[in-house]
């Protein structure tokens, strides 16, 4: 089957291959809740000078809770399926790296239509830390990947990462708004070229291109 990198009419559903689909609006306020819960307690491990003997009462407590709710897992693969009111549909893996809503090691960064892309505010906290209050550079590469990728999602010519090219332009800082915008810039056959970058105060602290390639889908 070929595919040409042009908008798709129409998302396959993703439960016709075997995923779980899991609607956003049926994600219950307390998984939410729990997962920005977890997020600040993994903050809070990562900088910890507890002693010994509450570091014990603490792991004690976490295995036991992590046994609670891995009783009932969900499926890897999931994804999570948006419906916006003008009638499109969007999907997305539920635990993403950097986007999905229930994974705790997401920031999550939020992105939306702006611009003829996509634009989303962030702040990172010292779990992605490389150098001394610094965002790590490999987690800057995710951010601009999960962008790039999303802009040719949204544009309807979802695929998958055949080249990335980051460039550093200047230190991204922890504990700041952080810009994430990208977009569409060309398409050829089944490539579609993209472009995003990460400001911080306004400056460019780095920006990546892509190729995307829109691969063939069984059936
Ligand atoms: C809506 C959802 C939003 C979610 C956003 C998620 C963001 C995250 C995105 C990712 O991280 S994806 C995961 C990381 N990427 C991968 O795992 C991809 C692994 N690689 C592959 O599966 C295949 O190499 C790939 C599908 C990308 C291409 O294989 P194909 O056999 O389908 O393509 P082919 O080799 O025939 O090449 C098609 C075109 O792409 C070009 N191409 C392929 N690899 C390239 C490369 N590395 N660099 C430059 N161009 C490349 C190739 O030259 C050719 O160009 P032409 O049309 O001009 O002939």
């Amino acid at each position: 089957m070929t595919v040409h990198a042009e908008p798709v009419a129409e998302l396959p559903d993703p439960a016709d291959y075997g995923l779980t689909v899991v609607e956003a609006e049926a994600l219950p306020a307390e998984l939410i809740a729990l997962v920005d819960q977890v997020r600040a307690l993994a903050d809070a491990v990562a900088h910890t000078e507890a002693d010994p003997a509450e570091l014990a009462e603490a792991g004690a407590a976490v295995a036991a809770l992590t046994e609670r709710l891995g009783a009932t897992r969900r499926m890897t693969g999931a994804m999570l399926r948006q419906r916006h009111p003008d009638g499109r549909i969007e999907y997305n893996t539920l635990t993403n790296l950097v986007s999905g809503p229930v994974n705790p090691t997401a920031p999550p960064l939020e992105l939306t239509e702006a611009d003829g892309g996509l634009r989303g505010e962030v702040t990172l906290n010292g779990t992605y830390q490389g150098p001394p209050g610094l965002v790590h550079g490999g987690w800057i590469a995710a951010m601009l990947d999960q962008a790039l990728g999303a802009a040719a999602g949204v544009a309807g010519m979802p695929g998958l990462t055949a080249n990335l090219t980051v460039d550093y332009r200047k230190p991204t800082p922890l504990n700041a708004p952080l810009t994430v915008t990208s977009r569409v810039t060309g398409t050829e056959r089944r490539k579609v070229f993209v472009s995003a970058e990460i400001r911080h105060n306004g400056e460019i602290t780095a920006e990546g291109t892509a190729i995307m390639v829109q691969i063939a889908l069984p059936g």
